[in-house]
């Protein structure tokens, strides 16, 4: 039986009887093709990376499994349509903590129409894609204190400004009320940005491969983080970091994707800043 995502923090939702993803109980993640080419595009792209020898095994990792297309009952009633069928990122959490950042300093390419360059531009210079290289598109947080998720809307979200975001991506990790102005704590830095296995360090191995990669050009494309707020005393956070919405990937023709890598490069640097400032009150005892 296919249900509605429990943790979707951005994109196209299925509710109200709209067409959006739909997840199994047995950890897959059903995404509609988009009637216009935006599906299309995504499929092929799904299919040109999974059987693609030139792109790393390390790497893969940071891409849902792809399973291949499939006829599902689509969410808003309108009989079979054709579904890609993804690994579901946050199947295996039980209480996940979730941000979608959408990464690059503009959500347009060329060739576009002028319709979706204006709106997409408008967009643009209306939250921090354009400023900082990347915007928060989405996010929900566990909040220990309430013993809930916190989620803002999606308006609130869209009208961040560089402090808003900073503010966010250190409330992610915050074991702080969320809802009120209380200055996040950053209590789980060091646990899911920072370690060997932390966020910072998978942005950083994905930044390495962008350095080099002329492969694709990953347009409007997101950051999902994740991780994990189920407390047995010494559990796991396993973060993890996952490239997803593929929508508008454009063959990268021997050409670096200078439009990723500089919007990740840019978002890099305010989780190290998240983990210096963090690291710095711990030393000094506040
Ligand atoms: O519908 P909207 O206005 O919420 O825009 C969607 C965007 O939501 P946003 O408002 O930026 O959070 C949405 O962005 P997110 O995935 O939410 O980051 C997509 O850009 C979506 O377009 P596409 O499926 O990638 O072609 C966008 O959908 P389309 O309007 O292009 O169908
Ligand atoms: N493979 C996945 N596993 C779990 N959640 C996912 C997956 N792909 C996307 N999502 C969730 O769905 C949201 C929207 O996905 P996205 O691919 O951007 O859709 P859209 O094309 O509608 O914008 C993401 O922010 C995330 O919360």
């Amino acid at each position: 039986m296919l249900k509605v995502p429990e943790h979707q923090v951005a994109g196209h939702i299925a509710k109200d009887g709209k067409l959006g993803p739909l997840v199994d109980d047995r950890g897959r993640f059903y995404k509609p093709l988009q009637g216009d080419a935006r599906g299309e595009n995504e499929a092929k792209f799904y299919e040109s990376f999974s059987s693609n020898k030139n792109v790393p095994d390390h790497i893969r990792g940071y891409f849902p499994v792809y399973h291949g297309v499939q006829l599902v009952e689509a969410s808003d009633g309108s009989g079979k349509l054709p579904h890609m069928v993804l690994e579901d990122v946050v199947s295996s959490y039980v209480k996940p903590s979730v941000m979608d950042v959408k990464i690059g300093s503009r959500t347009w390419y060329p060739d576009v129409s002028e319709e979706y360059f204006n709106k997409c531009i408008k967009k643009d210079r209306a939250t921090t894609t354009v400023s900082l290289g990347f915007r928060v598109s989405g996010l929900k947080i566990f909040d220990c204190q309430e013993s809930g998720f916190w989620r803002p809307d999606k308006r609130v979200v869209l009208a961040y400004k560089a402090d808003g975001a900073r503010t966010a991506l250190r409330k992610f990790v915050s074991s702080n009320s969320l809802a009120d102005d209380s200055v996040p704590d950053c209590a789980y830095a060091s646990e899911v940005y920072g370690g060997s296995n932390g966020i910072l360090m998978q942005l950083l191995e994905v930044k390495a491969w962008f350095e080099t990669q002329t492969l694709y050009h990953f347009n409007s494309c997101s950051v999902l983080m994740v991780y994990e707020n189920e407390s047995g005393g010494d559990e796991e956070r396993r973060p993890q970091v996952k490239l997803v919405d593929f929508a508008h990937v454009l063959d990268g023709n021997g050409v670096i994707d200078h439009n990723f890598f500089g919007g990740l490069c840019s978002f890099i640097k305010f989780i190290q800043d998240i983990l210096e400032s963090s690291d710095n009150r711990c030393e000094n005892g506040h």
